[in-house]
């Protein structure tokens, strides 16, 4: 058992009020806190009984009922402060001899609940935060190719790395702007800072703003909590803007402004909050063309173009085929479980005089079908034919670029028999409509191994 002294300093030193009754109802101990919550002085209360001061109290109830009584809410003393009580009868030897009840001002636990439910918001966004934050996926190693255009773009983005730069990306979709990106992040000072990527034709113009920039609670119906934007979570690290071409002039305008001013404001707020961001934006429509169009601004143009890069389109990176078709076979072997060691010479030549409309991506989605389709360990013409749009074996004549002519050829020549057929007939038709003798289609048909691919 507590010596006396000791149990009296337990109770004068607790923050929650108590107070105690005999089996009559009569006070007979209040502790300091109780003092302070209530105003009333320990000699005043003591010569109180509760069914005179606090008939309806917890203290009262239990004592009336014998019951435990909780979370009970009412006003009590001079300052008719409000508390929330716990009272329980004290028995002895199964006598009640009196009740004791223990009580809180609610404006702690109100202060107490909005504490945590502050901490738990905190939480919540730096999970958000957390959630959000990538790091780069790939450096200038994942990138495929030894032609010079491709090398030319290294160069240029392996010199931009090294600055803060706005570095913008252009060329055809699935040329690997995301992945430059990636490389240009990991190769910078800001390496080891967060990686932010979004794609801004995929959010819808209303919800972009407040992806981009974040928002405050209650900043308009439906914004509950406090929302981060992309710039800040990309701070002292990249932000990927990719599809700018996509972007409203309202928001371009305001995407002007952050440029320049090196702050932003999350909507619905009034403090400005300073961030320092590298820019990589990207685009596979003619930003030019939307200047002139007026769908573009012509500042904003130059702000992203400090550094441009102009990805080719695969149909224009002579010499690269076999390495990146090896590269991503390589990938798909892993991926698939399977064991395909190369290409015959043929497949690599339909592979070199393929347009490419979807360029790398369409590589990589006809390699992992042809794989997936077929056992054998080498691809051939035969596994490629199914897999290619035949429209994108034509040559479009309004194309600036110069097709090698044996390329030429070998496409004209290709889509004859796919038209007339390889039958005997067939080739004679095919030879007419080239206008080439039947002796010479053969010997084309030879010198492409073309055939062997349909009969
Ligand atoms: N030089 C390269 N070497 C190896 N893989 C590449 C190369 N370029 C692109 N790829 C691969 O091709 C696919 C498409 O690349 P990416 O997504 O970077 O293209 P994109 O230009 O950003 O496309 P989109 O404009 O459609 O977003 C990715 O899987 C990427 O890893």
């Amino acid at each position: 058992m507590l010596p006396m002294e000791m149990i009296s300093a337990i109770l004068d030193s607790v923050q929650e009020a108590i107070e105690v009754t005999d089996r009559n109802g009569q006070i007979i101990y209040v502790n300091p806190a109780f003092c302070q919550i209530t105003g009333i002085s320990l000699a005043e209360r003591t010569k109180e009984n509760i069914f005179q001061v606090s008939p309806e109290g917890a203290l009262a109830l239990a004592l009336k009922t014998g019951e435990a009584v909780k979370g009970h809410r009412t006003r009590v003393g001079g300052s008719n402060a409000e508390v929330i009580s716990n009272a329980v009868p004290i028995r002895v030897s199964g006598e009640i001899v009196g009740a004791v009840v223990i009580f809180q001002h609610i404006t702690d636990i109100i202060k107490l609940t909005e504490e945590v439910r502050r901490s738990s918001n905190i939480i919540r966004n730096l999970s958000d935060k957390y959630g959000q934050v990538t790091k780069s996926k790939y450096d200038f190693a994942h990138i495929i190719g030894s032609s010079n255009a491709i090398k030319d773009c290294i160069r240029t983005a392996k010199m931009a790395a090294e600055s803060s730069s706005t570095v913008l990306l252009l060329g055809e979709s699935g040329t690997g702007k995301e992945l430059f990106a990636h490389a240009l992040h990991h190769a910078s000072p800001r390496r080891e800072g967060p990686f932010i990527a979004l794609n801004c034709a995929a959010i819808p113009d209303t919800l972009l703003e407040s992806e981009l920039f974040g928002y405050h609670r209650g900043a308009f119906t439906g914004a509950v909590k406090d929302k981060i934007g992309k710039f800040e979570l990309a701070h002292a690290g990249t932000l990927f803007l990719d599809e700018i071409g996509d972007m409203n002039l309202l928001l371009q305008a305001k995407l002007l402004r952050v440029l320049q001013e090196k702050e932003i404001e999350r909507i619905g707020g009034t403090r400005s909050i300073a961030i320092d961001v590298r820019l990589i934006a990207a685009t596979n429509r003619n930003l030019k063309e939307l200047v002139r169009e007026g769908l573009f601004r012509e500042d904003l143009y130059y702000r992203l173009n400090v550094v441009e890069i102009n990805l080719p389109p695969l149909r224009e990176r002579y010499g690269d085929m076999a390495e990146l078709a090896n590269y991503i076979i390589v990938r798909l072997n892993r991926k698939l479980g399977k064991k395909v060691v190369g290409l015959s010479p043929d497949a690599l030549t339909q592979l070199d005089t393929y347009q490419w409309p979807g360029n790398i991506r369409e590589l990589e989605n006809v390699l992992e079908r042809v794989m997936v389709a077929s056992d054998s360990d080498r691809i051939t013409v035969r596994h490629l034919a199914p897999h290619l749009s035949l429209n994108s074996l034509t040559v479009s004549t309004c194309e600036t670029t110069i097709t090698p002519l044996d390329q030429l050829e070998r496409m004209m020549i290709e889509r004859a028999l796919e038209k007339c057929g390889g039958s005997l007939d067939g080739k004679k038709e095919a030879a007419r409509q080239l206008n080439i003798s039947l002796a010479t289609l053969y010997n084309k048909i030879k010198k492409y191994h073309l055939l062997d691919s349909k009969n």
